[in-house]
């Protein structure tokens, strides 16, 4: 099924429509073009991942500071912090610093007014499936208005860089997503309107809703992973240590390859969770339907997906498919440089792919053309989280991982989950 899916073309089963339909996007992003003329999606597949070796020092030290803010810098005492709130807000202003630089990114009218979009865009999309079609028209007018007033707090802030980006001759910043969006806007033909600070703004908003709740919520199930075990906890903190010793407070592409132990419970907590349990949603556009690999027809206008739940969680392929195994996909280093892939290790190793890579096995990201273009962004942003919290702060260990909860076919973990920190007395970065 996984295959036949991948093989149609979209003018038969639209990756686009299933993604739009799912949350309303035409509607609850205010402005249809920004999803239908999707311009911003090529910037995150080309410019965004070739310039990552040079943001991964700006990431690590927005982390950094973020982390110090929500998690305080007290090596006496243990504080209680909830996972959910505090990672969303280091999730956003790390994102930001990549999106808009470093001076917005710790504007916290801005940062608060960004996480409080993406909630709400995702709120009103699930609330708005519950209406026929027809109805949706009217009260997408309604439900809409909260969206309305928290774009004007965030584009009072967005529309002067952008202002200023597109009054410049050539980029003074060649690092930032923002002028990228801007120097590219040619290749993409924009329409006059699209090339405006209010719509380049608006495409900010649309990355802040692909990164921010993602983002935030794999970093959480990743967290809870490891702080549930003492044995994934001092495997993954030996590894921070050995880098941080090797790198000191250098980050860059190399020192996060090198840690094979951490790209592995990261790829191990997103086969376990995932974000989303049906994977590969594709809408039949085409008027004569699809007939499915079965020989079953489906009409037009019908969504069909693949259980990323099932195929994660099967024996067959993931033994003890139930467990946060850490080491499930470890590759072995010799110097530095990964060993040839095929070697066979403990009996739970499915195989040595790395964290962003994609298989028919693995759908976190999807599969085909439409596999996620931020995975290589998104997935150093939660390596550096880890690593910073392994290398500054002591975390309890949790009696028992919180379980998640189902919200509709997603799978998120729960919004009051706490962690006990201490900042370490010898912070070794
Ligand atoms: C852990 C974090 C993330 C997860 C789990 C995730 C997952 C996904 C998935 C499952 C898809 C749909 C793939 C398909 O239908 O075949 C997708 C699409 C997409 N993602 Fe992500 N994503 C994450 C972070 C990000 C970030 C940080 C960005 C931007 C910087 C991003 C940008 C996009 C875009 C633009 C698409 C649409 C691609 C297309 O339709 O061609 N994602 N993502």
């Amino acid at each position: 099924m996984l295959s036949w899916l991948i093989s149609q073309p979209e003018a038969c089963l639209s990756a686009k429509w299933a993604q739009m339909d799912a949350l309303n996007i035409p509607t609850t992003f205010l402005r249809p073009e920004i999803g239908l003329n999707p311009a911003h999606e090529p910037v995150v597949r080309r410019d965004l991942t070739a310039h990552l070796d040079r943001l991964e020092a700006d990431i690590w030290e927005e982390v950094g500071m973020a982390l110090e803010v929500v998690w305080g810098k007290d090596s006496q005492s243990w504080r209680e912090v909830n996972l959910d709130h505090t990672i969303r807000r280091v999730v956003a202003r790390a994102a930001n610093r990549v999106f808009v630089g470093d001076k917005l990114c710790r504007n916290d009218d801005y940062i608060e007014n960004s996480i409080r979009y993406v909630t709400q865009v995702s709120a009103v999309g699930l609330l708005m499936n519950l209406f026929p079609s027809w109805v949706k028209r009217f009260v997408g007018v309604i439900f809409t208005t909260p969206i309305r007033i928290t774009y004007s707090r965030c584009s009072k802030h967005l529309i002067p860089v952008f202002s200023e980006l597109t009054s410049m001759e050539s980029s003074a910043y060649p690092c930032l997503f923002s002028s990228w969006l801007v120097t590219n806007a040619d290749k993409f033909s924009l329409s006059s309107p699209e090339r405006t600070p209010d719509y380049l703004s608006r495409r900010i908003m649309a990355l802040n809703f692909a990164a921010i709740h993602t983002s935030t919520m794999t970093t959480c199930n990743l967290l809870l992973d490891v702080f549930s075990s003492v044995s994934s906890k001092s495997f993954l903190y030996e590894e921070s240590l050995d880098s941080s010793s090797r790198w000191d407070k250098i980050c860059n592409r190399t020192r996060l390859n090198q840690m094979p132990r951490l790209d592995s419970a990261l790829r191990e907590s997103l086969r376990l969770w995932g974000v989303v349990a049906k994977a590969m949603s594709r809408k039949i556009i085409h008027p004569d339907g699809a007939i499915l690999p079965t020989g079953q027809h489906l009409p037009q206008g019908v969504t069909v997906c693949i259980s990323g739940w099932g195929l994660h969680h099967d024996e067959a392929i993931y033994p003890q498919p139930f467990e946060f195994v850490h080491d499930r996909f470890m590759r072995t280093l010799i110097d530095g440089q990964e060993k040839a892939k095929g070697e066979k290790g403990a009996s739970t190793r499915s195989s040595t792919a790395t964290a962003v890579e994609i298989d028919e096995r693995f759908v976190t990201w999807g599969v085909g053309k439409h596999a996620c273009p931020g995975r290589f962004f998104a997935v150093d942003v939660v390596k550096i989280i880890l690593a910073h919290v392994l290398l500054e702060y002591e975390v309890e260990i949790l009696d028992r991982r919180a379980e998640n909860m189902w919200i509709e076919y997603n799978v998120i973990p729960p919004h009051d989950a706490t962690l006990r920190v201490k900042r370490r007395g010898v912070v070794s970065l």
